[in-house]
């Protein structure tokens, strides 16, 4: 049995209570909870520009909807479900295992089934594209929603999934890493091909926050986007930012280059009043989760990072970005 429809009856139909037709008829049909809106978003995932080749496939179907669900988290949405588009240059059973594993295991933890998609053969390489669907209320953490005197706080760590692509296009290159290198590459990994969606921190900070956006291209890049949306200006502070503890020091230009401008963190980063601070600090410690406050929004336009002596650092690093050339885009 190895046609495209016992490919998908196979992998990718589950039972599904939360909705009223799923995988296996011509549209997947639901109805959202009275009073709430859809949240859709859609990302693209292809071999050799977001993952490698011999990625564990586990892993890939795990970050395949985790960065979706990512989306849905940056918007305080609820997951409601999703939809996987796959094109692959064979039936690979082991493979296909692996990868449906990795990506309905974290469906179920979010509760966010797989309710259709499609299915195609590629002639050479792996394509994923997943659509996530979720129910939001107002008031939407949407990018313009920054104000003058918000803080900009960040979830969790910064840097540790750019030092792992890093370690691994030194070793695709050819390079033997060292023992130290080994090692890190151990402790970054996950970062970059596990990474966990904030969702319930998403939903938790519908009240707190004003603008939100989950870090994909890098924070710096990232938070322009709210800058840019909301027409304001920011600061931050390098002294302030919460660097992966796994991250050597004595590197200090490419840790400047990972925690500032490294893709792939799918961490939060939004701002909120002063006055949500002391119900953050608490929300930190109800959800055991690190939040930051790594600077503010002001009135004007641009942002200034400042290093450890209070010196405005000139050459910002530059994020991820698919159509200009960089040291990340093979
Ligand atoms: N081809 C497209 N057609 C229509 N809208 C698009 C297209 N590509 C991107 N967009 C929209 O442009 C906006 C920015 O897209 P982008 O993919 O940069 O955002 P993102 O999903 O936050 O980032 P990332 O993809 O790095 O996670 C989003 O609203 C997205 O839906
Ligand atoms: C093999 C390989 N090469 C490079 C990267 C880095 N990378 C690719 S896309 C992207 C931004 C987010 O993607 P998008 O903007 O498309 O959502 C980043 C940081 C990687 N993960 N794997
Ligand atoms: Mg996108």
């Amino acid at each position: 049995m190895s046609g495209e429809f016992d490919l998908i009856r196979n992998y990718f139909t589950r039972p599904a209570s939360s909705i009223d037709i799923g995988v296996g008829d011509d549209c997947a049909v639901f109805a959202p909870s009275a009073g709430s809106s859809l949240a859709i978003s859609k990302d693209l995932l292809l071999e050799g520009r977001h993952f490698f080749s011999d990625v564990d496939p586990e892993a890939l179907g795990h970050k395949s909807l985790a960065v979706n669900l990512s989306d849905l988290a940056a918007m305080g949405a609820a997951p409601r479900g999703c939809l996987l588009g796959i094109a692959l240059p064979q039936y690979d059973a082991a493979w296909l295992e692996a990868f449906s594993r990795g990506f309905n295991t974290l469906a179920d933890r979010y509760q966010c089934p797989l309710i259709g998609g499609d299915t195609t053969r590629s002639e050479h390489d792996i394509v994923i594209s997943v659509t996530v669907l979720g129910e939001v209320t107002p008031p939407y953490l949407a990018r313009s929603r920054a104000r003058p005197e918000d803080d900009i706080w960040v979830s969790g760590t910064l840097g540790a999934a750019d030092w792992a692509l890093n370690l691994l296009l030194r070793q695709k290159a050819g390079e033997t890493l060292g023992e130290r290198d080994t090692q890190l590459l151990a402790a970054t990994r996950s970062a970059l091909e596990r990474p966990e969606p904030q969702v319930a921190l998403g939903l938790a900070l519908r009240p707190l926050a004003h603008a939100m956006i989950d870090i994909s291209d890098g924070l710096v890049q990232d938070l322009k986007h709210i800058l840019q949306a909301s027409g304001v200006a920011a600061i931050l502070y390098e002294s302030l930012m919460p660097v992966n503890l796994s991250l050597p020091e004595n590197e200090p230009q490419q840790l400047r280059q990972s925690v500032l401008g490294g893709g792939d963190v799918y961490e939060l980063c939004f701002t909120a009043p002063q006055s949500a601070r002391p119900a953050l600090l608490a929300l930190s410690a109800s959800q055991s989760v690190k939040l930051t406050r790594i600077g503010m929004i002001h009135a004007g336009q641009g942002l200034r990072v400042l290093d450890a002596t209070q010196q405005d650092i000139s050459a910002l690093p530059a994020g991820f970005d698919h159509f200009r050339r960089s040291r990340q885009q093979p």
